[in-house]
Order: C-alpha cells, then structure tokens, then sequence
C-alpha cells in the first residue's frame, strides 16, 4: 500500500479556459497529477491541470504484541480482536494444515511459537520447557518482524504442535496489522521497540488452573494429576521468562478470583482489571463517570439485572511498575448481555463508531468465553482502542510529506 500526497499549490495555466465541464478525470503516475475535462460541445478531452505527486515508501505494517501463558485465552482475544476489523481471520490458504497462522483482510496473526528453536524432543533431550529463552530464536524474530514491519515479505518457519516437529516455512507478506502472539512478544528488546502497541492477559494461578482443567480435562481427555503437574512443572520458567514481560505491556487485562464471594475457589466469578498505561501515543485510557477520579459503581438495579453476587465497577488512577496508569474493574458478571448497552453509555474514550458498538460485538460473539464477564467486555474494549491506534498512526503517516513540503 503507498501513500500518496498530491501538491495542489499549482496555479491553474492561464492559457487554459476551463470549459464548462460534463466529466472530470484523474490520472496520475508516480510523479504527476493530471485532471481533465471534457467540454460540453466538442467532448474533446483536454488536460487542464497538472501538479506533482509525492508517494511515501510502502506504509508500514503497524506491529501488535500479546503476551500471555498457553490457555490464557490468545486466541479468544485475537477472534474478537479480528471480528471489530470485519471479515473472519482463516489460516494461509493451501498452506499447511497444521499452520498457526490467521490472516484476515486487515491483520495477520502469528504465533511466536514458530520461533522455537527447539522441538518437542529437543527440548526434552536439553531439558529445558518452551518458555525457556534457550528455546527459542529471538534473532529470528527480530529480523524477520522487522522485515515485515518495512514491507518485506518472509518465509517464517512452523511449529507444528500436533507432531511437535519445526515443518517447512511459510510465506508470510506484509499485512496492514501484524499481530505477534505467544509467550514472549515483550521479551527481546529489540522485538519490543518494534511494537506500536503490546497487551499482556496475566491470568492468576487460581484462574488459569480453572481454565485449564475445564479445556485440558473436559475437551482435551487429560487427568487432573498431569494438568496440576504441566502447571507446576512450567511455573518456575513461567515466573522468569514470561510474567515479567507484563511491566513493558501498554495494557494488561488482570483476570482474578471475585472478592464479592467470601473466600470463593470455584473460579467461576471473576474480577478482572484492564491496566492502562498513560502517555501511550495513539491511547487514551477508557474512563468511568469522570476521568482522573477515583470511583465504585455498583451498576444493578433498574437498569440492569444482576443476580448474585452482582457486579461492581472500580475506576481510577494507579501506579504499576513505576508507570502510572488508569485501572477499570470489573467484579461479577452479566446476567443479560443486552443490557450491557446501560453500562456502555457510562464508560468514555471507547473508540466506538457509534453508540452501543461495544453491546453489539459482544452479542455478536455471545459463545465465546468470557463473554458474560470483564474478559470479554475489556477485550473487546481493547480491540476497538487498537483499532482507533491504527487508523491514528496511518493518517499521520499520510499527513506527514504533506507537512515535510510545508515546514
Ligand atoms: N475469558 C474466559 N473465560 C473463561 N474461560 C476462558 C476464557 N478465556 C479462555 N478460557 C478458557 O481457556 C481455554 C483456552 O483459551 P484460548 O484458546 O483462547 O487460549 P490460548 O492462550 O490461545 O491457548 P493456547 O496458547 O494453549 O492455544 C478456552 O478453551 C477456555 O476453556
Ligand atoms: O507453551 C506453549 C505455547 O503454546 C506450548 O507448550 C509450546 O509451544 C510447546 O508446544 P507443545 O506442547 O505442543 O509441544
């Protein structure tokens, strides 16, 4: 995709009465604009105008990171992600069955995974889990991210998690967003300085033990015993190499165990906080009622139906890493989703594009997980803020020859 800024300080010829017009043309090159008429009486063309034309090297692809543990809900976030930018996200057509890749009209999403440089035996015979550095090739990764983030095409290996072998490569070509997801986005600072924009879902231990058994257990035929022992055997590597990486993310979604049940251990209800860092270019943090203060809202009532134990909002200013952020919170859950609309209308700096967008995405996908609680709702959220940071960033790349000219 170029951009291209048209110069239009010309002055019309003088020589050149402009007939009275019936069609008027555009043609250009890369280096002319020529605008014609025809007239009326002799519909003879004429080119009446001409100016120069100054196209920017290729826009660059804008670099999306998310980190977060395997089962911590990636793949959720990246179908409602895909979903507020239209079209459905489908793996490279005729490419390998087993490919981890999602390519929509606007994004493409990778998976990190394909970065590693260890196989599953590999890893074995070395003793050393995936969330290892060591595992991984993060010269790999910069280079080729880069190369896409300047327009050029890779051929990017694959992880192939069912035969837990690295499969032949795949061509991989510039998308409009690239959004990089796995366990280390934020991990290798020269991958980091690549990212417009990074979100980390820190899902604690409670929660993702829950999440786990019900998807490994229920769906995937594992035991209780094997999953407590993958959780284990990962949580030390995990706490190194992957939970520090949340302090460098512009947004982490908190998932937590409710505090509006007393001592609560099933997992089901939960509390969930979407962390935003201030002075993020392109990012003005949502806010609730009245931005800067510091509030509890408890939303039931006539407006909204909550059975037990309802639902309580929390917003304010915080400090986290030594940044200083906004926080929105969400205790509890929807009882009815179409009734979001009553909370919708109180939260500001959205990015919607018109009123109750955020009600409608999450009807939309009202199957997904987390779709009754602050996961979805705050998923949603940030992906119509990184859709309103991309439209920001392309129509200030496009503005900018047009201001080089001026200064
Ligand atoms: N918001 C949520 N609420 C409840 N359960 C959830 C939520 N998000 C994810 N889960 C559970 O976790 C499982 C994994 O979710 P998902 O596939 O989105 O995670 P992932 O990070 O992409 O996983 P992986 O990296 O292992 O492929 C889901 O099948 C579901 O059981
Ligand atoms: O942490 C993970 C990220 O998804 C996986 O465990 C890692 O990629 C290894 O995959 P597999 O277990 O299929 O060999």
């Amino acid at each position: 995709m170029a951009i291209c800024t048209v110069y239009t300080s010309h002055s019309l010829n003088s020589t050149c009465s402009i007939p009275t017009p019936t069609k008027t043309y555009l043609g250009f090159n890369q280096k002319q604009v020529i605008f014609f008429t025809t007239s009326k009486k002799s519909n003879r063309r004429s080119s009446i105008y001409s100016s120069e034309i100054s196209c920017s090297a290729e826009a660059k692809t804008v670099v999306i990171g998310l980190a977060a543990d395997s089962g911590c809900g990636k793949s959720t976030f990246m179908r409602r992600l895909t979903s507020v930018f239209g079209g459905a996200a489908e793996p490279p057509k005729g490419g390998n069955p087993d490919s981890n890749t999602l390519i929509s009209d606007t994004t493409t999403v990778i998976c990190l995974d394909d970065y590693h440089s260890l196989d599953r035996t590999g890893r074995k015979v070395n003793g050393v889990t995936a969330l290892d550095p060591k595992a991984n090739d993060f010269d790999l990764m910069y280079e080729q991210v880069k190369a896409i983030k300047d327009g050029t095409p890779v051929q990017k290996p694959i992880y192939n998690h069912v035969s837990g072998l690295l499969d032949p490569p795949e061509l991989i070509n510039p998308p409009k967003i690239l959004v990089i997801e796995g366990l280390h986005p934020m991990y290798d600072a020269r991958v980091r300085d690549l990212l417009d924009f990074s979100i980390y879902l820190d899902i604690s231990n409670e929660v993702k033990f829950a999440w786990k058994i019900q998807r490994d257990m229920a769906e995937r035929g594992h035991s209780l015993e094997s999953i407590k022992a993958s959780i284990e055997a990962r949580k030390p590597d995990f706490d190194a190499y992957i939970d520090p990486q949340k302090q460098y993310a512009d947004a982490v979604i908190e998932v937590l165990p409710t505090q509006l049940i007393p001592d609560d251990n099933e997992g089901k209800v939960l509390r969930v906080r979407l962390i935003m860092k201030e002075g993020v270019k392109y990012f003005n943090p949502v806010y609730l009622f009245d931005e800067g203060s510091t509030i509890d809202w408890i939303p039931c009532g006539r407006k909204l139906t909550c059975s037990y134990p309802g639902i309580k909002f929390s917003y304010g200013p915080d400090s986290y890493y030594g940044n200083e952020v906004s926080v929105l919170e969400m205790d509890g859950q929807f009882d009815r989703l179409d009734e979001l609309i009553y909370v919708e209308s109180h939260l500001s700096n959205i990015s919607t594009k018109f009123y109750g967008e955020v009600t409608q995405q999450m009807l939309k996908h009202a199957d997904f997980p987390g779709s009754s609680n602050g996961t979805g709702l705050f998923q949603t959220i940030v992906g119509l803020k990184i859709r309103d940071l991309f439209e920001q960033l392309i129509a200030d790349k496009a503005a900018a020859p047009l201001q080089a000219t001026k200064a």
